[in-house]
């Protein structure tokens, strides 16, 4: 764990304020793969050969990784894909809490303490589509921006299940097509009965002159 508070210094004015969010850092004058948290934990990458590692837990090597940042490229690794909705809607507990705001998927898992509307609401949502909700509360440009922090990918919106709900201008529209197409089966029932009515009206009209 890096203690030395220009460090933090450091990586917080160059990367967004992420929490748990992993950087790649392809640090091309040694080549050397790692990755760190911007909590400044340092951790090798998975795939780094044993002596990279090694070069990493060396005070030295950390120290000129971490000078030399602004010159290094960064990658995010979290893995940011598209995701059908089934494989969102898997992550719906506590622990493991993804939720989809317009299109993006959001692993939460680690904001549930932190929501100032609280964990139950998150909760509630988890493995849905919470757009609705989101917008709803007229979260801050601020909120909006906390969003980024959590961000995991996006889903594809071919697999989100279809709403039934009949709030939308187009399911309005749907039911008056629906309505005026009962409308039509009546008449059509109806109209011959009174064109015989009026035939046999008229031939008893006709009958009495
Ligand atoms: C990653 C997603 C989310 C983030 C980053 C977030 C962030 C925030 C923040 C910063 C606030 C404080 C008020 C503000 O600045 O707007 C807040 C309040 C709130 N949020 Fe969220 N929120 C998220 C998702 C949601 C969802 C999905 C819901 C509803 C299901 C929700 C419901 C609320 C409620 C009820 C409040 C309290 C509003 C109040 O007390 O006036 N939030 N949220």
């Amino acid at each position: 764990m890096c203690t030395d508070t220009n460090h933090f210094k450091l990586i917080n004015t160059i990367l967004p304020k992420k929490k748990n969010l992993l950087y790649y850092i392809n640090y091309t004058t040694t080549s050397l793969d790692t990755l760190f948290y911007c909590n400044c934990l340092w951790t090798p990458k998975p795939k780094a050969t044993a002596a990279a590692a090694a070069k990493v837990k060396n005070s030295h090597t950390h120290n000129k990784l971490f000078w030399a940042l602004p010159l290094i490229i960064f990658e995010e690794m979290t893995d940011r894909r598209v995701y059908v909705f089934d494989e969102v809607a898997r992550h719906d507990k506590r622990g493991d809490t993804w939720l989809i705001i317009s299109g993006k998927v959001y692993d939460v898992s680690l904001f549930l303490d932190d929501h100032p509307g609280g964990d139950e609401v998150l909760l509630a949502v988890t493995g849905k589509d919470a757009t609705i909700d989101f917008d709803e509360q007229n979260h801050s440009e601020e909120a909006r921006k906390m969003l980024v922090g959590y961000y995991i990918g996006d889903v594809d919106i071919s697999t989100l299940p279809v709403e039934h709900e009949d709030t939308t201008e187009e399911a309005a529209a749907s039911a008056g097509i629906q309505t005026f197409g009962g409308l039509v089966k009546i008449l059509q029932f109806l109209i011959p009965l009174i064109i015989l009515g009026l035939a046999l009206a008229l031939r008893q009209y006709k009958n009495k002159e």
